[in-house]
């Protein structure tokens, strides 16, 4: 029998990163988790343990920390530096992705900031191969919640199915969302103000849009950032349907008119979805 290495890759995961800018008295605080993954030559090292191509995981670690010292600006644009890096400063390392996931703090004062519940997280990952970067940024978790405008109704009915049809329920998630820019050289100031656009969008597509189901609300979100931002070519979408169920109340003689709701858990409906501008 013969074996041989298939597709592999190793970084430093959970890479916790805070920096704050103290270029004036109103401090800038950025709250970063970075997670880095390497590739290339590295047969010698799962064969045979010869590590002579092998860039430390702790070393992937301390670069990240270091690179910070110089500023971290948009996280797109710090993501794209280290992955650079990576590639272009060891012969043995051929691509590399950098993941890096933003908490977001609000500010209250000059050097003071909460962190509100909910654990959104703006992202990006960069892929570079010694030759072309591709960029994505996106969202994590982020929380919405309709109580009404969402019906689901009309589906297929065969012997198992017991889901009443609805015409009003409330309608939660928690979004994840990754979209990629092909964009001509762009900044710091490019990726703010493209991530603050297609979140704007997202949100205005989640409020405004009279669900019939979640996946035709997955669809008019990724459609809505595509119209909000030219440079998107594809949004991928996650989008797990938060069930709540209106609570029987009946049985204590009194009526429940889309009132009073028992939040679920476990299991719950997962719709995902990749929305793509049509070729010309
Ligand atoms: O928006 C929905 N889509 C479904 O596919 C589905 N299935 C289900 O049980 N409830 C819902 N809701």
């Amino acid at each position: 029998m013969s074996f041989t290495l298939g597709p592999n890759n190793y970084g430093k995961s959970g890479i916790r990163l805070v920096r704050v800018g103290r270029e004036s008295s109103r401090h800038d605080l950025r709250d970063l988790t970075v997670h880095t993954a390497l590739s290339g030559d590295l047969d010698a090292t799962h064969y045979r343990g010869d590590n002579t191509g092998v860039l430390p995981t702790d070393t992937q670690k301390n670069t990240v920390y270091a690179f910070a010292r110089d500023g971290v600006d948009a996280i797109e644009t710090f993501a794209e530096r280290l992955a650079r890096h990576f590639v272009d400063a060891t012969p043995s390392i051929t691509r590399a992705r950098v993941r890096i996931e933003q908490h977001h703090w609000t500010r209250i004062g000059d050097h003071s900031f909460t962190r509100g519940e909910g654990g959104e997280l703006r992202t990006t990952e960069v892929a570079y191969d010694g030759r072309t970067a591709t960029t994505t940024a996106g969202v994590t978790d982020l929380l919405l919640l309709n109580t009404t405008d969402s019906a689901f109704s009309g589906f297929l009915v065969d012997e198992y199915t017991t889901l009443p049809e609805t015409d009003d329920r409330i309608l939660a998630t928690a979004v994840t969302a990754a979209w990629d820019y092909q964009a001509e050289d762009p900044d710091d100031a490019f990726y703010e103000h493209a991530f603050t656009r297609a979140r704007g969008a997202l949100l205005a597509a989640f409020a405004d849009t009279h669900s019939l189901s979640l996946q035709q609300t997955l669809y008019a979100v990724g459609e809505r950032i595509l119209k909000a931002i030219p440079e998107v070519g594809e949004v991928r979408l996650s989008m797990p349907n938060r069930h709540h169920y209106l609570y029987d109340l009946d049985r204590f003689g009194l009526d429940n008119p889309g009132m009073v709701f028992q939040a679920g858990d476990l299991p719950y409906g997962l719709i995902e979805g990749t929305v793509r501008r049509e070729e010309a």
